[in-house]
C-alpha cells in the first residue's frame, strides 16, 4: 500500500489488525459481460452479513496537487503498480493519463481526520484490489463500512443476496433522478446505466424518480435521535410522521434502496420510544437490532436492551409525549389562565390533566 506522505500523517499509531473475512468464501470475481469483470455471491449472502475485507493498494486526496500523479507513479513498488493497471480505465486519453484514469474510475470516497500543515482536506479516494471489481448498480443492496483502525473497507449484504447473483456497489447518489445519475455516470463512468431501475420505461422512470425525490426529502428532516426537534419545532401530529415513516421505508423496498431500511425501521422505533408506545417500540427495535446485527454489533446490543426494558433503560422514554403536554398546557392555557376566571382555569387545568398524551399531540397541531 503506497500513501501520499500528508496521508501517511493520518494513519493512527497502531494499525488493527483487519476484520476476518467470512468464515466461508462469499463471492468470486467473474465475467460479468459488457461491464467487464465483476463480483458474483458463491453462495447465499444474508442480509446484514460480510462479504468482503479489503485493504487499499493506493490513497490520495480527492483534490491532489497538479503533476502529483506523475510524481507518485514511479515510487509506486511493482506489486502495487501491477495491481493498479489490472483494473479498469474508464477516462480518455484527453482527460487524463493512464494511471490518474485508473485512480478514478476505481477510488472509493474514504473518510480520515482532516490533515493540519498544507493539506486540510478530509475526502480521500482509495483504490482497492477487490471492492474495485465491483459494479454498479442504482440499488443500494450493500454496504461500504470504512475502518480507519485497520485502514480496511468491509462489504456488507443489506439484502439477501443469492448464489449466483451480481454483487453491486452505488457509484453515485442513487437518489437523484435517472436522466441525472445516467449523465454522472456517463462522465465519470463512461458506461450507460442499463440496471433493473434505469432499463425501464419512462413513465416507469418517472414514478421511481418521485419516489426518490420524496426519499430525499424524507432523508433531510432532523432524525429522531435530535427529539427535541420534534417536540419543540416538528408540530406533525404523532399519527402523520409514523405514516411517513412507514411510507418512506415501502418506498426504500420498492426502490431497491435496501440500505435506508435500517435508518428509516430505527426512525419508526425512536418515534414510538419518544411516544412512549411500549407495544409498537419492541416489535420495531427487534428489527433494528436484527437489520444491524452484522456490521453495526453495538447499535444492536443498545436497541435489544431497549426492548427488553424500554421504560427504564431508554433515557427519553415517551419524552415527547411529556413535552407536548406541558407545551399544551402553557401556550393553549397559560395566556388565557392571565384574565380567565379562577372557575375557567381550574376547569381547563383539570381537563389537561386528563388528556392522554396523543389527544393532545392531535388537539394541538391540528
Ligand atoms: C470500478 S470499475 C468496476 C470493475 C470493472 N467492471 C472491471 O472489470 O474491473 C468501473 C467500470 O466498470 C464498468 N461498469 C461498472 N458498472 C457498470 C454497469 N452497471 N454497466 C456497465 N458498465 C459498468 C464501467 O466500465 C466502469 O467504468
Amino acid at each position: 500500500m503506497l500513501l501520499d506522505a500528508s496521508i501517511i500523517s493520518l494513519l493512527p499509531k497502531h494499525l488493527n489488525p483487519p476484520p476476518p473475512g467470512p468464515a466461508t468464501p462469499a463471492f468470486i470475481i467473474a465475467d460479468a459481460g459488457s461491464k467487464g469483470a465483476g463480483l458474483f455471491a458463491l453462495r447465499d449472502i444474508p442480509a446484514g452479513a460480510l462479504i468482503l475485507v479489503d485493504q487499499p493498494i493506493l490513497v490520495v486526496p480527492a483534490i491532489a496537487p497538479t503533476g502529483a500523479y506523475d510524481v507518485l507513479l514511479p515510487r509506486l513498488p511493482k506489486t502495487s503498480r501491477d495491481a493498479l493497471f489490472a483494473l479498469t480505465n474508464a477516462k480518455s486519453a484527453s482527460e487524463c493519463g493512464i494511471f490518474e484514469g485508473v485512480v478514478w474510475t476505481n477510488a472509493s470516497q474514504i473518510d480520515l481526520p482532516a490533515s493540519t500543515g498544507d493539506s486540510n482536506v478530509s475526502e480521500y479516494g482509495a483504490v482497492f484490489p477487490v471492492l474495485s471489481r465491483a459494479n454498479h448498480s442504482c440499488s443500494l443492496s450493500t454496504t461500504l463500512k470504512w475502518d480507519p483502525g485497520s485502514f480496511s473497507a468491509a462489504l456488507y449484504a443489506q439484502r439477501t443476496l443469492r448464489a449466483g447473483e451480481e454483487i453491486h456497489h452505488p457509484y453515485i447518489d442513487v437518489l437523484a433522478p435517472r436522466a441525472v445519475r445516467r449523465v454522472q455516470l456517463a462522465d465519470r463512468y463512461n458506461f450507460h446505466c442499463a440496471c433493473p431501475h434505469c432499463d425501464v420505461p419512462d413513465a416507469t422512470a418517472a414514478a421511481s424518480d418521485a419516489a426518490r425525490a420524496e426519499l430525499h426529502t424524507w432523508l433531510s428532516r432532523p432524525s429522531f435521535q435530535l427529539p427535541c426537534y420534534w417536540s419543540h419545532w416538528d408540530l406533525r401530529r404523532a399519527d402523520d410522521a409514523d405514516a411517513a415513516n412507514l411510507r418512506a421505508l415501502a418506498l426504500a423496498g420498492q426502490e431497491g434502496l435496501d440500505a435506508l431500511r435500517v435508518m428509516l425501521t430505527e426512525e419508526i422505533a425512536l418515534g414510538c420510544a419518544l411516544l412512549g408506545d411500549e407495544a409498537r417500540f419492541c416489535v420495531w427495535a427487534a428489527q433494528v437490532a436484527e437489520l444491524c446485527e452484522g456490521y453495526d454489533p453495538v447499535r444492536a446490543t443498545e436497541f435489544r436492551a431497549w426492548e427488553a426494558s424500554p421504560q427504564t433503560t431508554f433515557r427519553l422514554w415517551g419524552w415527547r409525549a411529556k413535552q407536548r403536554l406541558r407545551r399544551f398546557r402553557v401556550e393553549a392555557y397559560g395566556p388565557w389562565a392571565k384574565r380567565a376566571s379562577y372557575y375557567f382555569t381550574h376547569f381547563a387545568t383539570k381537563c389537561s390533566v386528563r388528556l392522554s398524551a396523543r389527544s393532545v399531540d392531535s388537539v394541538f397541531t391540528s
